[in-house]
């Protein structure tokens, strides 16, 4: 890592994101798929239920699928080879943060840890490059008094202030602006991570925006209580990015997306505190304020305290799953359910594509696809059921709540299964697809060691055109890389991840092998660009729960249209004047360095 002259800090606290995370990759430190000496895949670590097994299926699929060849590497640069650009000094603001007992550093390791998220650019440039710009300066609130004196401290001395909660964004939210001026700050809200208060007869409870999901459901779960938020990136996410994000858990079905959670909040702006004077369960008093807070991905200020419903721990949580001979039979499934409202906590339909993959990720011991290989079960799904090894996708699902509820739910979703020809294929098949959740999360850095560039994306779309958007995208994809020059197969794959009474969320997975190409980081951004363009033509959205960031801004005008985007400009410029939430996420701000208006 370069050297920089003077490191400056105060009272630095030690900080999990610096200890045990990765510093050019997904997760914990000690967690990671790798190939061992006898050529086999294994996943390190002891954190996760694939942690220490071996995956005989893995390296062929990934050989089969992606053309990896395990001869060609391309390994990270270390951490000390990294060129990390000096900062932006600005003596005002350490000063006036000391007088006013505010931890921070500047120290490069540090501003590195909080300059990205996680998309495939973020990865590719730590692994290979560099980051042109990142924030100049970390600091660590313990409080809301301490958010309101960092604004005032950063106002008066010209700085930016960029929050960050777990740094999971896949928007680019994170990133700083290149052509920012000012000393950039980095508000880590780590400190601010406790739950305030749990209110048993409300069914409410108060948390620092800073809490991480883990740990929230962590501490609810032991007094008896569910939050029922449960994004992916729960493990490392936090209350105040979901809010800032408009996320959405696995299991909204039952508990609702984050803005149905969200009761009521805090949240500091240069302009002052906006907070609600009651915490009640509806108002009618003009448009929602929280739903102008709710998705501002950190332009607008910090949130430093949210109040959100909690619900009674279920009796029964069980899972579910189910093989369809075709995806469109899936679909129509899903529909069914929707139009019924019987969803259970989570459903979950994957194409056959993911379906194979999933397969590829189990132990030899506990593989289903396997079994199906070799027994009886394979004849019965086969010969006797007709489906299609090519073709059949699954589908997993989570029940949770009172043991007849669940018996209810799960008798109703066996029944219409049959009527679209789906077969039933067992809880454990269904529990393993949920765990493998956070495992996968890792297979990307896998990829990369071998030339592999891919990335998760996903959009919202009305029931009538699921289909053809998840078909047309994924020929897009294949089309698009192969007329653009990739030599190999490529990945692109689909699950149904939430349904609505109107239409569903559908999330792809698409990744290619960059071998043999000079520019895969420009193929990959003219490939994404070009589904995403597909996926508005076909009715779907920018974004069902990832948000905007920089990354999907360009679609903005062409979402809200003119007079919304004015609108959220002229919010921006009343509770922002100056600019100091400079992360330039959702819109350009007009006189902002980085506006191209
Ligand atoms: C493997 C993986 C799985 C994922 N799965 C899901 C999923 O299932 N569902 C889903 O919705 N998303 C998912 N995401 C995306 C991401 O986790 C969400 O966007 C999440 O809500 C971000 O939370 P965070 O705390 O990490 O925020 P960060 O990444 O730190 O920040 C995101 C944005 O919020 C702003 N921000 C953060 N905290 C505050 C605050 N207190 N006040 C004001 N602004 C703030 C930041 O400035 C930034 O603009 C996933 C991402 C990954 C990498």
């Amino acid at each position: 890592m370069a050297s920089q002259t003077e490191v400056l800090e105060n009272n630095v606290p030690p900080s999990y994101r610096d200890k045990i995370l990765k510093w050019n990759g997904w997760g914990y430190n000690d967690s990671y798929f790798k190939v061992n000496s006898d050529g086999h895949v294994t996943f390190t670590g002891d954190k996760y239920d694939i942690s220490g097994k071996v995956m005989p299926h893995l390296r062929p699929w990934f050989e089969a699928n992606l053309g990896v060849d395990l001869g060609y590497e391309t390994k990270s640069q270390t951490i000390d080879a990294f060129v990390i650009p000096p900062p932006v000094d600005n003596d005002e603001i350490y000063d006036m943060l000391k007088e006013r007992g505010i931890s921070f550093s500047n120290s490069p390791r540090i501003r590195l840890m909080r300059a990205h998220g996680h998309t495939v650019h973020d990865m590719i440039n730590l692994r290979h490059g560099k980051i042109p710009r990142i924030p100049d300066l970390v600091v660590w609130p313990k409080s809301e008094k301490d958010v309101v004196s960092i604004l005032e401290a950063a106002q008066s001395a010209h700085c930016a202030i960029i929050p960050i909660g777990g740094g999971t964004s896949v928007s680019s939210a994170l990133a700083v602006p290149e052509l920012e001026k000012r000393c950039v700050i980095s508000m880590d809200m780590a400190l601010m991570d406790r739950i305030i208060w749990i209110d048993r007869n409300n069914l409410t409870c108060r948390a620092q925006a800073g809490i991480i999901g883990q740990k929230l459901e962590r501490e609810l779960n032991a007094k008896g209580f569910t939050c029922g938020h449960e994004p992916d990136s729960i493990e490392f996410s936090t209350l105040g990015g979901w809010i800032s994000t408009r996320a959405s858990g696995m299991k909204k079905n039952k508990y609702g997306n984050i803005e149905d959670l969200l009761v009521h909040l805090n949240f500091v702006s240069t302009k002052g505190t906006i907070q609600r004077q009651c915490q009640v369960p509806r108002i009618s008093a003009g448009p929602d304020i929280l739903q102008v807070i709710l998705g501002s991905e950190g332009t607008l200020g910090v949130i430093t305290e949210a109040t959100i419903k909690i619900f009674p721990l279920p009796q029964v949580k069980k899972y579910g799953s189910f093989v369809f001979p075709t995806f469109e039979r899936g679909v129509e499934f899903f529909r069914e359910i929707a139009k019924l409202r019987i969803q259970p906590a989570s459903l979950r339909l994957v194409d056959n594509e993911q379906f194979i993959m999933g397969q590829a990720l189990k132990t030899e011991d506990n593989s289903w696809w396997h079994s199906l290989k070799s027994s009886l079960s394979k004849m019965y799904i086969t010969k006797w059921k007709g489906f299609s090894v090519d073709q059949m996708c699954a589908v997993t699902c989570v029940y949770e709540g009172q043991n007849d509820e669940v018996d209810e739910q799960e008798r109703r979703l066996n029944e219409l299964a049959e009527k679209f020809q789906g077969v039933a294929g067992g809880e454990e098949n269904g529990k393993y697809g949920y765990r493998l959740t956070f495992a996968i999360a890792y297979l990307r850095d896998l990829g990369m060691n071998y030339g592999v560039l891919g990335e998760s994306f996903e959009t919202s779309v009305p029931w009538d055109k699921v289909l053809t958007l998840c078909n047309n995208v994924k020929q897009l994809i294949r089309r698009e890389a192969k007329k653009l020059g990739v030599q190999y197969p490529v990945l692109a794959s689909c699950r149904v991840t939430q349904v609505y009474d109107t239409g569903a969320c559908v999330y792809f997975y698409f990744g290619f092998n960059s071998r043999g190409l000079t520019n895969g980081l420009e193929i990959y951004d003219k490939i994404e660009t070009a589904a995403r363009d597909e996926i508005i033509a076909c009715g779907g959205s920018i974004s069902h729960h990832h948000g905007v960031g920089k990354l999907r801004k360009q679609w903005m005008l062409s979402t809200h249209g003119a007079v919304s985007i004015g609108l959220l400009k002229a919010i921006k410029s009343e509770i922002d004047p100056a600019n100091v939430f400079a992360n330039a996420n959702l819109i350009d701000i007009i006189g902002s360095p980085h506006s191209k208006l």
